[in-house]
């Protein structure tokens, strides 16, 4: 065995120990939270308006202070070395904040070097080329699409060469096709090593581009889960089953699959967990056949994690 296969458990990209946020108008934004990304994840936040989610990236940005706990990245403390802490970190906001006249390669450059990073024409090129940006390098931003401004948000974000990214709302109010293009251009960050965060009202997103997922609402973590974890624990498989003649009232030796029946009783819904031993859908079609109906059609649905997060913030709240 060589040094490389000793699995040496890495250190958090993120590490969120007890924080808690009370703005001064008294309102308790975060209440407890702690929270560990890992490197070279993609952690999708997801929570419904005003759960807390860009408090919480603000205060790890450290544009906003906390009332309690700590928050490092990469081991750097956010509020005791602010400067490493923030380099280790891009954060693409939710509002474009580019200035309009100037060009995408002098934003760019020039955001690099806030971060106190030394020029790198290189970098820069690469990052536009990556971004599909680099014909439009001369271009001031004025001119560009929606969609190319967002790109130059991100190139902003990553001038200075984070290893983490986080992105508030990536696609709020973009159009289909460049949110797939998102998605794509987030997948290639990832590949290259970069630790993705992103928070998103759109569970869409966060099932085609999670490997965790975290809820937040009310200023709690409700749960953080490995995505396909998560849909196979919390997510269930429906069959839909069309019988004839019409279903008027649930004979009892059905009792035991505790079926829905529509209103005209010409579909029986049977709801049970897929990855279970024993389905009992055997069974349960012997039944409804010994109970004098036919099965016309079935169909199976699977819920979605729409179905999953809906549940869990109605039960939290
Ligand atoms: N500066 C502030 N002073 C007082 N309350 C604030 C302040 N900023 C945010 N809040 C409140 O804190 C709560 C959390 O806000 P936050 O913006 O973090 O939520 P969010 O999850 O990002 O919501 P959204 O999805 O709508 O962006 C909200 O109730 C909001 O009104």
């Amino acid at each position: 065995m060589t040094e490389t296969d000793i699995d040496v458990p890495l250190p958090p990209a993120i590490l969120v120990e007890g924080l808690t946020k009370t703005y001064a108008s008294g309102f308790s934004a975060l209440s407890g939270i702690d929270l560990s990304i890992r490197p070279g994840e993609i952690f999708a936040l997801l929570g419904p308006n005003g759960a807390g989610k860009t408090t919480l990236i603000s205060i790890i940005c450290g544009i906003v202070t906390a009332s309690t706990g700590r928050v490092t990245a990469n081991g750097f403390d956010i509020a005791a070395q602010y400067r490493a802490a923030r380099r280790q970190i891009g954060l693409v906001p939710q509002e474009l904040t580019v200035g309009a006249f100037e060009t995408v390669w002098n934003t760019v450059t020039f955001s690099r070097g806030l971060f106190g990073r030394t020029p790198d024409a290189a970098y820069i090129e690469q990052l536009l080329r990556d971004l599909s940006l680099w014909d439009k390098r001369d271009s001031k931003i004025v001119t560009l699409s929606g969609g190319m401004k967002r790109r130059v948000m991100i190139a902003k974000a990553l001038s200075h060469q984070p290893s983490i990214l986080f992105l508030d709302e990536p696609t709020a109010g973009v159009d289909v096709e460049l949110r797939r293009e998102m998605w794509e251009m987030v997948r290639r960050l990832r590949e290259r090593g970069v630790t993705i965060l992103l928070t998103t009202h759109y569970i869409e997103e966060a099932e085609e581009m999670a490997d965790r997922i975290g809820v937040i609402n009310r200023g709690q973590i409700v749960l953080v889960e490995e995505k396909t974890a998560l849909m196979r624990k919390l997510g269930k498989t429906q069959l839909v089953l069309d019988v004839a003649p019409p279903c008027t009232e649930l004979p009892s030796a059905l009792d035991t699959w505790a079926l829905e029946r529509s209103e005209d009783g010409t579909t029986l819904t049977y709801t049970y967990d897929a990855q279970g031993a024993d389905t009992g859908i055997a069974d349960l079609i012997r039944a409804i056949g010994a109970a004098g109906f036919a099965i016309r059609g079935l169909q199976t649905r699977q819920s979605s994690l729409e179905d999953i997060f809906v549940s869990l913030v109605r039960s939290a709240s």
